[in-house]
């Protein structure tokens, strides 16, 4: 496969801060990024997929060329990133995710123009360039307002436009959608899908499964750094698919985490499981999800009654169980008995 973009085992350790007047390091060193591969070729996405803090910035601010690896490589078009920092830059088009990336006291234009002068396309090609990508990303009516009015949705299409300037075969985009309604997340995802098509190569980091699901050819499940697990997303959810992930909602007070209380009945099978607590329904979701069968084995069947006894002795009601359908969400579950949504640093 012709690589436009490749990771050799890049590694990112960030030192402890300095305090005091003698500026002695305190706390011990971030392992931020421990060791990540991969390839994307053109025509794919690849979505980066893991909780907050699991190290996808770190990863794309180095393939950005904004930080330097600790150790590793990283190639844009065969380009190192490292040693040929601007000849990378020539070919990347890059959208970090909660920052600002334009000037909202200047239209959409305005900050096109500016960009691309700064990305040094040839002001012959400039104009038309941006009446291109204007229309594409349909903010052609809105082009000559302040960026200040514009909507978020917007706003983020035009982050995604200013990426787009240099042509780039090689994009790197940050958790795109974060913030954004269903609306404005659809059409900027729509989007990305045409810029696969058009044979770039797209990295995307995201906590949304759903997102990594439906944009990426491949994901890769990044956590505390680390690459745990690599597929297609139909490839990694059919290794769920034949051993059961339960899900429990209890009904009542907001007592102990059912995830604390359940590990202690020591339940036949259950290999991992995480609960989140809905407030607004007062419902705790608890999650178990069985040992994986090895070959031919028969599926783990689970045997719910213990905790059904344990919740009702809690003064917490059964209102749900059943089967979950596998999903990117609950591979991470099994492979890390946490959700995406926790955080790195929650329970192991
Ligand atoms: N400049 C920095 N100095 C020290 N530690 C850092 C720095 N940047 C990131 N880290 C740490 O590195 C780890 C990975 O952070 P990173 O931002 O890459 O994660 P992430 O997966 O992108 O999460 P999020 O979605 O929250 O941005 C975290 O523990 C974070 O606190």
């Amino acid at each position: 496969m012709h690589l436009l973009l490749e990771a050799v085992d890049l590694r990112k350790t960030f030192p402890p801060p300095l305090r005091g007047w003698r500026r002695r390091p305190v706390g011990e060193a971030t392992v931020a990024v421990d060791g990540v591969s991969f390839r994307v070729g053109p025509g794919e996405v690849v979505g980066l997929l893991g909780p907050n803090g699991a190290g996808k910035t770190t990863a794309v601010r180095m393939l950005a060329t904004l930080i330097l690896p600790t150790s590793g490589t990283a190639r844009v078009r065969g380009i190192d990133v490292v040693r040929r920092p601007l000849e990378a830059r020539a070919h990347l088009g890059v959208m970090l995710g909660g920052e600002r990336t334009t000037y909202w006291k200047l239209t959409g234009r305005e900050n096109l123009g500016y960009f691309g002068t700064l990305y040094r396309v040839p002001p012959a090609v400039l104009r038309q360039r941006i009446s291109e990508i204007l229309r594409r990303f349909d903010l052609e009516e809105k082009a000559d307002q302040l960026v200040e009015r514009y909507s978020s949705g917007m706003k983020q299409r035009l982050a995604l436009a200013r990426a787009m300037l240099p042509d780039p075969p090689v994009l790197l985009l940050d958790e795109p959608t974060v913030g954004l309604d269903p609306r404005a997340a659809r059409s900027l995802r729509d989007l990305i899908a045409e810029l696969r098509a058009d044979g770039r190569a797209v990295l995307l980091t995201t906590h949304n499964m759903q997102e990594a699901d439906e944009l990426s050819d491949r994901v890769l499940i990044i956590d505390r750094g680390r690459i745990i697990a690599e597929g297609t997303p139909q490839a990694l959810k059919s290794r769920l698919r034949r051993s059961a992930v339960v899900r429990l909602e209890l009904q009542g007070p907001d007592g102990e985490d059912p995830a604390g209380w359940a590990a202690s009945l020591g339940l036949a099978g259950v290999e991992r499981m995480a609960s989140h607590r809905d407030e607004a329904g007062g419902v705790w979701e608890l999650s178990l999800a069985a040992r994986t069968p090895q070959n031919g084995e028969p599926p783990t069947e689970l045997a719910l009654a213990p905790i059904v006894a344990e919740a009702e002795r809690r003064g917490l009601r059964v209102v749900r169980a059943g089967q979950e359908t596998p999903t990117l969400e609950s591979v991470f579950l099994a492979l890390t008995g946490r959700r995406l949504g926790e955080g790195a640093e929650a329970r192991g």
